[in-house]
């Protein structure tokens, strides 16, 4: 049992069997006091026995020589046409032994490019005075990343200003390391050592210039030798493209084999940066394959040039030695949605199964909107000595979206406010999340006896079923789709403009629950995508809720408008104000 787990059909994230690594080890994970480690060495013997005994993880800052692996290695093609200029430095890499394992060689010292004072944790008087910056309107304060102007919309695009709205704190691994050269910022595509075949893809998709967190991850994830990278940045603002362009960079298109892997806690987030890695590669001869539950066949090997897929089927295909691909290709090893991936009490046991079977000198590349505190420690054991990009921690939320809490006499009333919220979730596309995949199936039935058109969607449903749904979301068909966590990262549905916590994410035993900061944080996210607009509304029906709501606010530093579901007014007002928030310029 995962603490998110702890009621029978409470969701899980991935559909495929995970154990529970920590239980099985008995090992505690201490919380750091340093959040930010600049070297993999830990005094902690918890996490060192912890890592030595999932092995492939190296406690100590130099780790072993990967000179006899690197052997067996069949070299890439020099010829490949697609790689003149970012993939020179990986074939030279590979060849040299002495700079064989770029990312785990280095000094573990770290240099900050920009002086903000990124990661300290807001103290609660910061908290406090931020409640107290409400505005009259109650919608919370608004841009507190300094440069209102930048949060201007591009009056084009109808987007907010990616420029400095989504400031990031750079730390590099390598100290030698130019902090002021402008390798490790790049305002246009063109100066990147991208093909041009990419630079196409990336035209194709719409894409005019890098986003914040492509701005800065790119230039250090396509340098060479290649290095590992830790990359943290807001739901919605381009995490994606960053990592998809590494491994098409990356993998050689002649060699008919997985040279790269993207492992996602669900499957429909795998199937989703499948489509974006065909988008963006849709120039090149790259071919991807989606490995998910009863997607491959044994003994039959596949010939496609990058994996992506769930940990669990990744691990079936990779721990049969060679039948399904060859590991010892793999140069790229994404984790999408990271934090959640090497959680030891879920998903992180296949992931560093995964990892153990990889070549040292693999590139490890870590993104997502949320590192907690005791999960960097172990991000920066899984990608040893990795450039970090880290946010502030008071920039975790999205400013454009609108947060508020409802407040309902009872479980009851949270079904008839959801009811009477239906025409505001249809105005444009809404998720609604619960913690149950009987409540997603309940509430979804009778609001479909009511007359209203929604979908659920969990994971006890059949693949098919739930992929039929999602794309039935996708394209528009459905408004209003009920679901669980399963949905909860990753999502990007651009029309999605509200979403609902009918409850409230939470951590542990109903008895002795807290609230699920991170999950509600990728919730959210699932609105607001890319600078566009959106609200989230909590529902609160008792002191509990409440409680977990006041704990929410507290911990991200941002207020919510309260309204009370049992004053028509309020609900009128909501009515109005979900309207005026969804529609036109921010
Ligand atoms: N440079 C760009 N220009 C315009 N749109 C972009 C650019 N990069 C990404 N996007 C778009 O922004 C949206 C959000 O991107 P993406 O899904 O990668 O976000 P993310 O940071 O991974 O979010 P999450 O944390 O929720 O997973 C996508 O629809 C994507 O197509």
């Amino acid at each position: 049992m995962t603490p998110k787990d702890w009621a029978d059909d409470v969701e899980d994230d991935e559909d495929e069997a995970t154990s529970d690594l920590a239980k099985r080890l008995g090992a505690k994970l201490p919380d750091p006091s340093d959040a930010e480690p600049t070297s993999t060495t830990t005094d902690s013997p918890a996490v060192a026995s912890l890592a030595s005994r999932i092995g492939g993880l190296s406690t100590d800052a130099q780790p072993a020589p990967v000179a006899s692996k690197d052997k067996e290695r069949p070299r890439l093609n020099p010829q490949a046409p697609l790689f003149a200029r970012s993939l020179a430095g990986v074939k030279a890499d590979r060849t040299t032994p002495s700079s064989a394992a770029p990312a785990e060689d280095k000094p573990a010292a770290a240099t900050t490019i920009p002086a903000a004072p990124a990661t300290a944790t807001p103290s609660s008087d910061d908290k406090k005075e931020k409640a107290a910056e409400m505005n009259d309107d109650g919608w919370g304060p608004g841009p507190t990343n300094g440069d209102d102007a930048s949060a201007k919309m591009d009056a084009a695009s109808g987007l907010i200003s990616s420029d400095s709205r989504f400031e990031v704190e750079v730390k590099l691994a390598d100290l030698q390391a130019d902090p002021n050269s402008p390798l490790y910022s790049a305002k246009t595509f063109e100066e990147l050592p991208l093909h041009k075949d990419l630079l196409k893809g990336i035209y194709a998709a719409g894409f005019t210039k890098p986003s914040k967190i492509q701005e800065k991850a790119l230039p250090l994830l396509l340098a060479n030798p290649p290095t590992n990278l830790i990359g943290q940045s807001q739901s919605g603002t381009g995490k994606t493209a960053a990592f998809t362009l590494d491994m098409l960079s990356r993998v050689d298109p002649a060699l008919m084999t997985p040279q790269a892997i993207c492992v996602a806690p669900s499957r429909e987030l795998a199937r989703q940066i499948q489509e974006v890695v065909d988008k963006l590669g849709q120039f090149t001869q790259i071919k991807t394959f989606l490995a998910v539950p009863q997607s491959w066949q044994r003994n039959v090997k596949i010939d496609k040039h990058i994996l992506i897929g769930t940990p669990g089927t990744i691990y079936d295909m990779i721990s049969r030695r060679g039948r399904i691909f060859d590991e010892k290709m793999i140069r790229v090893f994404v984790l999408d949605e990271a934090d959640e991936m090497i959680q030891l009490q879920g998903l992180g046991d296949q992931t560093f199964n995964i990892k153990k079977l990889l070549p040292p000198d693999t590139q490890h590349v870590l993104f997502s909107a949320t590192f907690p505190d005791h999960v960097r420690t172990f991000a920066q054991l899984f990608a040893p000595n990795a450039n970090h990009i880290y946010l502030k921690q008071e920039e975790v939320t999205v400013d454009a979206i609108k947060q508020l809490y409802l407040v309902c006499d009872n479980e009851e009333g949270k079904f008839e406010a959801l009811s009477r919220l239906y025409d505001s979730m249809t105005i444009g596309q809404s998720i609604v999340f619960v913690k149950r995949r009987t409540t997603a199936d309940d509430i979804a039935n009778r609001l479909i006896s009511e007359g209203h058109a929604v979908a659920s969607l969990h994971g006890e449903k059949d693949h098919a079923n739930r992929d039929e749904t999602l794309d039935g979301f996708r394209n528009g068909k459905t408004k209003v789709l009920i679901t669980t966590n399963v949905l909860s990262r990753g999502i990007d549905i651009q029309q999605v403009n509200m979403v609902v916590n009918y409850d409230i994410p939470t951590i542990g035993p109903d008895s002795n629950s807290q609230p699920d900061l991170e999950t509600y944080i990728h919730r959210i996210g699932r609105t607001g995508r890319f600078g566009r607009k959106g609200c989230s509304v909590t529902f609160v029906h008792d002191q509990r809720s409440q409680d977990e709501v006041n704990e929410i606010m507290e911990l991200t530093g941002r207020p919510m408008k309260k309204i009370d579901a049992s004053n028509e007014d309020d609900l009128d007002k909501l009515d109005k104000a979900l309207k005026a928030a969804m529609k036109g310029p921010n």
